[in-house]
C-alpha cells in the first residue's frame, strides 16, 4: 500500500442520545498536502453512520454511504446498550459490510464533550486518557461515554492514532465577567468554577456556514445560535466569536434537554430529596464515576423525559396539542396542567425565549441572524414557528411557512427561511460536528507530516 492510501478520517460523535460516525477521505491532489486546498472543505464524506435512541432502548442503527445509498435506516438493535456497545456494533457492520481497510484510516477524532483545561485538541494518550477521566463527573452524559468509545477504539483501530476535539474550546473567547461566578475568586481559580460551555464543535460549523452562506466573514458577524438536540444549548456570537453560552460549568445549566432540568434554583435539589449528595453508582452509566444523587436526578431523571415519559421532541411537539392554542391565556394555562407534553413545550418555549431576549440584549441589538440547529431545530418546524413569532417584536423577519416546512428535508446546509431579507434573517443549520472535526483534523499540518 502506498502512503497516499492513507487518507481516511473517522470522526466519532459521543452524544448524549447518540452516537454518530462519519468516515472521510483526504483528497491530496498532485500530492499537495490538505494547507495548500483553496476548496471550502478540505475532506470528502465516505459514509456516515449513526446509532440514536442509545438511552431509550432499542437503540437505533443507521447507515448511508456519501453516494446517497441508504444501507440501513433505525435498524433496531437489542444488543446495543450503552455507547462502547454501540461502536463495537459499528466496527463490526464494517468489517462484514464495507470492503474499506482499517489500515488506510489514519486519524479517529473524538467528540469529548468537556474539555477542562486543555485549549485545543490533544492526541490520547494515557496521560491526555487519564486527565479526561477525571472530567468524567463535569459531564456524567458524555465524557464517559467518549471514553468507553476511545478505549475500544485503541484496541480494535490500533494503527490509528486518536485525537480528542473538545465542545469548551470554542467558547474559550467568552469574556471572564460572564464565564466567572460571583463567588470566592480563589476557590474558583483553583477547582476551575466558571462557565466552560459547549455545543462548541457545532457552533464553529455553524458559524463557518453561516458565513459562507450571507457572503459575510465570520468576523463581522453578530449571531444568536440555537443548538437543540437531546442536549440543548444557545449562543451568542459577537464578531465570529463566542461571547455567552447557556451551559455553563457542566452541560446541565441553561435551557432543558430530554432527560436534563436545565437551570434551577440550585436550593431546589435539597427540598427534592434529602439524600442529594450521596454517591450512586449507577450500572447503567458509561462510566464508572460515582455521581451524587443530586446530578443523577438532574441530568438523568429531569428534562421532557421526566414530565412526558419520552425523551423524543418530535412526539412532545405532536402530543402538545398545538392546534388547540388559544389567544385566552387562561385557556392556555388549562391544557398546560392538563397535557405534560403541552407544559414541555411551553417550558422550552419560554427558556429559549429567555436566552434569546438576553443575547440580543448583550449584543446590542445588532443581529445578523437567529439560527437553529442540531435535532430539535432542524427538523422542529413548530417549534420554529412559535419561536419566530415571538421574536418579531425584536426586528427578526417572520418565518415562510412554506420554507419552514422544508427545512427539515432539504439538502442545503444552510437554509433561509425568513420572509424579508431586509431584516434580520431566521436559518436553520444543519450542523455536523464530525464533519467539524475532520476539517479541523485535515487542516492541521501538524497530523500529516509523517503521513
Ligand atoms: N420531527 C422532530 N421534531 C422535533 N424534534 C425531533 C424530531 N425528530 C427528532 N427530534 C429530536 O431530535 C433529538 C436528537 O437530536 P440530536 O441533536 O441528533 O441529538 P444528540 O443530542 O444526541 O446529539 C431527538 O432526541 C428528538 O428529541
Ligand atoms: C453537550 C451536549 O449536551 O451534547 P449533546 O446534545 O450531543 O448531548
Ligand atoms: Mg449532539
Amino acid at each position: 500500500m502506498t502512503s497516499l492510501e492513507k487518507n481516511l478520517i473517522l470522526s466519532v460523535n459521543a452524544g448524549s442520545s447518540s452516537l454518530k460516525i462519519s468516515l472521510f477521505s483526504v483528497p491530496f491532489p498532485n500530492g499537495q498536502k490538505p494547507k495548500d486546498f483553496s476548496h471550502p472543505e478540505p475532506v470528502n464524506l465516505v459514509f456516515v453512520s449513526s446509532i440514536s435512541s442509545i438511552s431509550a432502548p432499542p437503540a437505533k442503527f443507521t447507515f448511508k454511504l456519501a453516494t446517497g445509498e441508504q444501507r440501513l435506516k433505525d435498524e433496531p438493535v437489542e444488543s446495543i446498550k450503552d455507547h462502547s456497545t454501540a461502536f463495537h456494533h459499528f466496527l463490526e457492520y464494517l468489517e462484514k459490510h464495507c470492503s474499506i481497510p482499517k489500515q488506510r484510516i489514519v486519524y479517529v477524532c473524538h467528540r469529548v464533550v468537556h474539555g477542562g483545561d486543555y485549549l485545543e485538541r490533544v492526541e490520547i494518550n494515557q496521560e491526555a486518557y487519564h486527565h479526561l477521566e477525571r472530567l468524567s463527573d463535569l459531564a456524567p452524559l458524555h465524557n464517559g461515554a467518549a471514553l468507553s468509545v476511545i478505549k475500544v477504539c485503541v484496541d480494535a483501530l490500533s494503527e490509528t492514532r486518536s485525537i480528542a476535539y473538545f465542545d469548551t474550546s470554542f467558547h474559550r473567547s467568552i469574556p471572564h465577567h460572564i464565564s466567572s461566578y460571583a463567588i470566592d475568586q480563589k476557590i474558583a481559580t483553583e477547582r476551575g468554577l466558571k462557565k466552560y460551555g459547549f455545543h462548541g464543535l457545532s457552533y464553529g460549523f455553524i458559524l463557518r456556514s453561516v458565513s459562507r452562506f450571507l457572503d459575510k466573514p465570520a468576523e463581522s458577524l453578530n449571531l444568536i445560535l440555537l443548538h437543540l438536540g437531546s442536549g440543548a444549548s444557545a449562543c451568542a456570537i459577537k464578531a465570529g466569536k463566542s461571547y455567552d453560552t447557556s451551559m455553563e460549568l457542566t452541560p446541565l445549566s441553561g435551557l432543558p434537554g430530554a432527560t436534563r432540568a436545565g437551570s434551577i434554583d440550585p436550593s431546589l435539589i435539597f427540598h427534592y430529596t434529602n439524600k442529594a449528595g450521596r454517591i450512586t453508582h449507577d450500572p447503567s452509566m458509561a462510566t464508572h464515576v460515582g455521581v451524587t444523587m443530586a446530578e443523577d436526578i438532574l441530568n438523568r431523571k429531569a428534562g421532557w423525559k421526566a414530565i412526558t415519559g419520552t425523551t423524543d421532541f418530535g412526539e412532545v411537539t405532536s402530543k402538545a396539542d398545538l392546534s388547540a392554542s388559544s389567544t385566552n391565556e387562561e385557556d392556555e394555562e388549562e391544557l398546560r396542567k392538563s397535557n405534560p407534553a403541552r407544559l414541555a413545550f411551553d417550558i422550552f418555549v419560554d427558556r429559549i425565549l429567555h436566552f434569546v431576549g438576553s443575547y440580543y440584549l448583550k449584543l446590542g441589538s445588532d443581529v445578523d441572524a437567529l439560527v437553529f440547529a442540531g435535532g430539535i431545530g432542524e427538523k422542529g418546524a413548530d417549534l420554529r414557528r412559535i419561536i419566530g413569532q415571538k421574536v418579531e417584536c425584536l426586528g427578526f423577519s417572520k418565518i415562510d411557512e412554506e420554507m419552514n416546512a422544508k427545512a427539515a428535508k432539504a439538502d442545503d446546509v444552510v437554509m433561509d427561511i425568513s420572509v424579508e431579507a431586509k431584516k434580520k434573517r431566521v436559518l436553520v443549520c444543519k450542523t455536523d460536528e464530525q464533519l467539524e472535526m475532520a476539517r479541523q483534523c485535515a487542516l492541521d499540518q501538524r497530523f500529516w507530516e509523517q503521513v
